[in-house]
C-alpha cells in the first residue's frame, strides 16, 4: 500500500489523482491533502478519503510534508509558490510526484542537488512519456529528447491575428482540461519553454539537443532519438490520469487507469514545426535556460504577473510575452544562486513586470 499526500488536491492535477486512488483504493491510501483557499472543496476530500491531516496555502502544505509519513507526495500546485513545498518533500526522502514544473524551473540546481537519484518522477505529459522512452536505453545512447507541443488555441495564426484575443479563446485548449495558468501558457506556447528547461533539467540533456514539434492531436506526448536513428514515441489518448498514476506507482503501471489507442478506425497523426515569428516563447526560454541562474525564475515570474494581467483585462496577449521578453533584458543575475537570491530576484521580476505593464 503506497502512501500518497497530495498538494493541490481541489485542482485539475489533484483531482484527477483522486479519481487513480478512487479506482485503485487496495494500491494508495491517502495520508494528507493541501489545498490554497477551496477550503470547502478540501473538507468535502478529506471526508469522502477519511484523512486527518489538511493544510491550506503553500506554507502550510510544506508543514504538512514535514510532519505527515507518506511514500509519494504529488505537487500540483501552481506556480512557483510551489518550490517550498518540492524542497520539503526532498528533504524527508520521499518521492516526488512533480506536476509543478515551476519550482524545478525557478529552484534549478537548488532543486536538482537535493533529489536522489530518481526521486522525481515527471508527472508532466511530455516527461513521463521521455521517461517511459528512456526505460530500456543508457544515457549516452540519447542524440536528442522531441518535445511535442499541441500548438494550443491559437496554432496557425499569424503575430498579427493574436493582437486581439481574448482570456476567454486563450482558455479554450484543443486537446487537455487544465487549470487556467497552465492553459494560458499553452496559447503563449510558454508552457512549452518553460518545459524545454523542465527536461533539460530532468534528463540532463544540452538545450541544443531539446527540440520541440507541433503535434496537434496530442497523442504522440514525446519522444526520444537514439544515436542509431531509432526514435522511441510514446502514445496514448490525452489523459493525464496515465501519467499521474505511473508517478503514484512509480514504476509500476496501474492497469485500467486509461483508454488505450484505437486501432480499428482510421486517424491521421500530424507534426509540423514550430511558428517561432507568432510564438517566440520557447526560443526565449531556450535562452534563459542556457544562460542559468536566477534567468529562468526571473522567466517564470514575469509570465506569472503577466497571465493575471492579462485575464485582470490589463494585459493584450501578446504582451505576455513582449513583458517577460523586457524583464528578462533588464536582469542582472547575482553573483551566487542561494534560496535569498533566488526569492529577491523574483521579487524584482514581479514589481519590475508590474510596472511595466502599469506604464502600458
Ligand atoms: N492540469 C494538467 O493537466 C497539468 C498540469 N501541470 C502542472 O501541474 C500544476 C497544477 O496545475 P493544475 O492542476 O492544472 O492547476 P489548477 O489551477 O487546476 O490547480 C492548482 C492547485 O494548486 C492549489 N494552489 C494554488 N495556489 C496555492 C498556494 N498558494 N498554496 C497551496 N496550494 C495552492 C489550488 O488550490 P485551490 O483550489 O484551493 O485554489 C489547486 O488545488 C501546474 O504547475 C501545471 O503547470 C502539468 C501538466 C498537466
Ligand atoms: C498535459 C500537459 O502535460 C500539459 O502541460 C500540456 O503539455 C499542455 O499542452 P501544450 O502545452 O502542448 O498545448
Ligand atoms: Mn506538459
Amino acid at each position: 500500500m503506497r502512501r500518497i499526500l497530495i498538494l493541490g488536491s481541489t485542482g485539475s492535477i489533484g483531482t484527477q489523482a483522486l479519481d487513480v486512488i478512487r479506482a485503485n483504493r487496495d494500491r494508495f491510501e491517502i495520508v494528507g491533502l493541501a489545498a490554497g483557499r477551496d477550503a470547502e472543496g478540501l473538507r468535502r476530500q478529506a471526508e469522502e478519503f477519511g484523512v486527518a491531516a489538511t493544510a491550506l496555502g503553500a506554507g502550510d502544505a510544506e508543514r504538512l510534508v514535514r510532519s505527515v509519513e507518506a511514500d509519494v507526495v504529488v505537487n500540483g500546485i501552481t506556480g512557483s509558490v510551489g518550490l517550498g513545498p518540492t524542497l520539503a518533500v526532498l528533504e524527508t526522502g520521499a518521492a516526488l510526484a512533480l506536476a509543478n514544473k515551476e519550482s524545478l524551473i525557478v529552484g534549478g540546481e537548488l532543486v536538482t542537488r537535493r533529489a536522489a537519484p530518481g526521486q522525481i518522477v515527471p508527472v508532466d505529459s511530455e516527461h513521463s512519456a521521455i521517461a517511459q522512452c528512456l526505460r530500456s536505453g543508457e544515457a549516452g545512447e540519447v542524440r536528442r529528447l522531441v518535445l511535442t507541443a499541441s500548438g494550443g488555441p491559437f496554432r496557425g495564426r499569424t503575430r498579427e491575428q493574436l493582437r486581439e484575443v481574448t482570456p476567454r479563446e486563450a482558455l479554450a485548449h484543443p486537446t487537455w482540461d487544465m487549470g487556467r495558468v497552465v492553459t494560458t501558457n499553452s496559447a503563449t506556447l510558454v508552457n512549452k519553454g518553460l518545459e524545454v528547461i523542465e527536461a533539460h533539467l530532468l534528463f540532463d540533456v544540452p538545450y541544443d539537443r531539446i527540440d520541440v514539434t507541433v503535434h496537434p492531436q496530442s497523442i504522440v506526448h514525446s519522444m526520444v532519438e537514439f544515436v542509431d536513428g531509432s526514435t522511441i514515441a510514446q502514445a496514448s489518448p490525452p489523459d493525464m490520469r496515465l501519467p499521474i498514476s505511473l508517478a503514484l506507482d512509480h514504476p509500476r503501471r496501474v492497469a485500467g487507469v486509461g483508454a488505450p489507442l484505437d486501432w480499428t478506425t482510421a486517424s491521421t497523426w500530424t507534426f509540423e514545426p514550430l511558428d517561432t515569428a507568432a510564438f517566440p516563447s520557447v526560443s526565449l526560454a531556450k535562452q534563459v535556460g542556457v544562460a542559468g541562474s536566477t534567468y529562468p525564475a526571473v522567466f517564470n515570474a514575469a509570465n506569472e504577473q503577466a497571465v493575471e494581467a492579462f485575464h485582470d483585462g490589463a494585459l493584450p496577449f501578446l504582451g505576455i510575452v513582449d513583458t517577460i521578453a523586457r524583464v528578462v533584458d533588464a536582469h542582472e543575475p547575482p553573483a551566487e544562486l542561494t534560496r535569498e537570491s533566488l526569492a529577491d530576484a523574483e521579487r524584482w521580476a514581479r514589481t519590475t513586470a508590474d510596472r511595466l505593464i502599469a506604464a502600458g
